[in-house]
Order: C-alpha cells, then structure tokens, then sequence
C-alpha cells in the first residue's frame, strides 16, 4: 500500500546541506525556497494584511522590517471574497502574487460563523497545497506563566480532514460532514514531520489520533505515519490519543520538547491554541503553511474583532511567523536580529501589549523593538 512520494528525493537532498534550526525554525528546506531577487538585491515578497487586527500588526512587521534593513519588498494584496459562478473565490492579483513570490506572509483573514462565504484561509492552503502547517510553541525566557519549559512543535495536516468543507443536509435536521482523509496526503505530511524532527534534532515523531473511535480515516492516517516511520531509523515514533496529549501537556509539557507532534488537521488546530494558552497567549504563537511551490507565514491566532481597530492588538505572533519565513528564505541573520529583539522586549516587561499584562499599544511595543534594533 506504501508508496513513495517524490517529496522525499527532493527533501534527502535539501537535507544533504547543512541547515541550523534555530527556536522559530521555518521548516527543513523540503518546500524549496524559489523566491524572486530584484536588481535592487530586495525579494518580493506577499504581504496580505488581513481582516481586523491584520492591518495594525501587519504595520508594525513593515516598520521593524524597515528599521532592521531586511532584504524584502513587500507586494501587498488585499484578499476579499469574490463570488464567481456561485463560488467564493480569492482575487486573481493576489493568488498571481503568491505565485510569483513563492513566499507570503498573512494577516487573518475572518471567517463568517453557521453562514457566509467559505474560509478564504483554508482556500489558500488549498490552492497552493500549503499541506503541513507548522506550529511551534515555545516559552519566553523571563516572561512569567505558569510553565516555563514550553517548547513544541505541532504539525497539522493542512489541506484535508475535519476541513474538507464537505458538508451537505441529509433529509431535515440531519447534516453530514465528511472527514475526508487520504493515504497521501497523511504520508507527505508524515514525511515532512520526520524531516523537520530530524533537522531540529528531535528524537521523535509522536502521531496524535483519536483512532479508537475513528478507526478507518484516522487509522489510515497512523499507518501513514507507521510506514514512513520506517525511513527514519534514527526517530523515534509513537502514537497517542489526543484526549491523552491535551491532559498530559497541561500537566507537565516538558516531555514534549523532544519531539515533533503530527496530526490530522483539526486536531492540530484546536491542540494548537492550547499550547499558545500555556506561554501568554495567541499573541506569542506563529505558523508556517509549507508547500512545494508556495509557502504561507501566519500566525495562529485570528482577525480578533474584540480588539480590532484599538491599537492594542499584539504582533509578536505574526512578527514570529515572518522569523519562520527569513529562515525559510536563508535570511538568518536578520531573522536572529529581530526575535533577539522581540524577545529581550517582552522579558524586560516594561513595554508589553495588554495580552501580556501590560499597557503599551502595539505601536509603542513596536517602537520598543525598534530601539532594541537600532542599539544593537
Ligand atoms: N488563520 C486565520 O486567519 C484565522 C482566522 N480566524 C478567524 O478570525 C475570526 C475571529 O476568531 P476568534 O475565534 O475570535 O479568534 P481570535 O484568534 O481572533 O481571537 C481569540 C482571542 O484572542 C485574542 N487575540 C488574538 N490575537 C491576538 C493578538 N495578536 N493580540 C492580542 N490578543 C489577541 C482576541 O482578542 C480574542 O480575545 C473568525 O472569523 C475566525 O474564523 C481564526 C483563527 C485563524
Ligand atoms: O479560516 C478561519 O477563519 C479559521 C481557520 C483556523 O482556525 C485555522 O485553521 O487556523
């Protein structure tokens, strides 16, 4: 039943070079990075600033951008809801954008609830096949919670599951949604999670199911996982129930620094959001949605509407997910730069969002990253 992907010749000898993984690591170089150069020595890169908090947070990337000299041009686009043919679709300038770009970096983009248009995130991560989304999670030094041993990395199956979008009404009161999983996209991304455990050096890949309800779909999924497993004799693997994982991380989530966690996609948004809870919040928390020809960078959290338009909106969360873009892009340096600056920011306390307990506004936290920038 086993088959190979080509993924993995092309992973194998990306892997070959050597890549440093650093805490907000993009991902191993399995997706590629083809991006674009101008003459003036900038790439262009996407920027979507989103719905709600988007554009206040996306602001504040452009200026420490600005101030930290990276090498980027941003192509901003807007993506609105479009109906075409009865269908929701994304505008053609910014799917041509990603396109060209290889690289994007994304506000939130807010979903109607029980009506409306279809997700237009779950529509990128469709049309670009951006297959394993990447979310780590990690403590900040000085930077009090009740759990200061936070480091994981969830990878979510990113482009079926419980977000097929498969749903349909049976006969009156009774709708069906169809949790639709595959043999391959369960074994690309249970390639990609084995490849970045073995590049972050993680000993282990941990498949989070719940397979004793679901037997078939997520049963299917942890034979993927089983299979791939094999070409990886220096991981470890193992299976847990995702019920289990929830109490066991709450609990103590120092055990779970060694690994890497894959996951049908549900799953992993939900479990996801309970990480972030240990170490501060949505506002620390980023993702990267990784393809082959396309990469995604945005963080976990939402459009906010509670705080939309106030100024109190934290963008570390999407700043962080740009770090994991730099990486994925070679830029090192800057990347190290700025989370050194972000970071020290948030741990001296006294210029900090109000998710964090503080009283600054985005653009004074902002402007405190920037000063940590220029004294450097
Ligand atoms: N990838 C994406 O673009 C995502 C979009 N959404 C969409 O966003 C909309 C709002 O969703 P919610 O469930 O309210 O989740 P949310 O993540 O937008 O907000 C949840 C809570 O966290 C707070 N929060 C989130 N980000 C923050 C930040 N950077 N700084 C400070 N506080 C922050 C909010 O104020 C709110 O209290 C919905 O339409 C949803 O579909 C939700 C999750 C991901
Ligand atoms: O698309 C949305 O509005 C929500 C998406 C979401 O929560 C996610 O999958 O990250």
């Amino acid at each position: 039943m086993f088959r190979s992907h080509s993924l993995a010749g092309v992973a194998r000898g990306a892997l070959s070079r050597s890549y440093a993984i650093r805490q907000y690591a993009s991902a191993p170089p399995t997706a590629g990075f083809a991006g674009r150069k101008g003459s003036n020595g900038k790439y262009t890169v996407t920027l979507i600033p989103g719905d709600g908090i988007g554009p206040e947070i996306s602001q504040s990337i452009k200026d420490i951008y600005a101030a930290a000299e990276v090498p980027i041009q941003w192509e901003e686009v807007s993506v609105t809801p479009i109906l075409k043919g009865g269908k929701t679709v994304i505008p053609d300038n910014a799917i041509q954008s990603v396109k060209r770009n290889t690289v994007a970096l994304k506000g939130p983009l807010a979903t109607p609830i029980g009506k409306g248009h279809v997700s237009l995130n779950l529509t990128l991560r469709r049309t670009f096949n951006l297959f394993a989304n990447v979310r780590p999670c990690v403590s900040i030094k000085g930077f009090k919670t009740p759990y200061d041993d936070v480091n994981t990395v969830l990878i979510r199956e990113n482009t079926e599951g419980e977000y097929s979008g498969i749903e349909h009404e049976i006969v009156d009161g009774v709708v069906q949604s169809i949790k639709l999983i595959t043999w391959d996209a369960s074994e690309r991304v249970a390639r990609y999670a084995f490849h970045y455990a073995e590049a972050s050096g993680r000993k282990r890949v941990t498949a989070v199911h719940k397979a004793n309800i679901m037997k078939m779909s997520d049963g299917m999924f942890l034979s993927a996982c089983r299979e791939v497993s094999k070409e990886f004799p220096n991981v470890k693997y193992d299976e847990d129930l995702l019920d289990r994982v929830c109490l066991q991380i709450v609990t103590n989530p120092k055990p779970f620094s060694d690994r890497v966690m894959v996951m049908p996609n549900l799953y992993g948004d939900i479990l996801s959001d309970m990480c972030a809870g240990l170490i501060g919040g949505l506002g620390l928390t980023p993702s990267g949605n990784i393809g082959r020809d396309a990469s995604i960078f945005e963080a976990v959290h939402g459009s906010a509407p509670d705080i939309a338009g106030k100024g109190l909106a934290n963008p570390t969360a999407l700043l962080l997910s740009s770090l994991m873009m730099l990486r994925h892009m070679h830029l090192y340096e800057h990347a190290d730069k700025i989370e050194q600056a972000a970071l020290n920011t948030i741990a001296e306390g006294k210029t900090i969002t109000g998710d964090l307990g503080g009283k600054a506004s985005t653009s004074e936290y902002t402007a405190a990253i920037i000063e940590k920038l220029r004294k450097a």
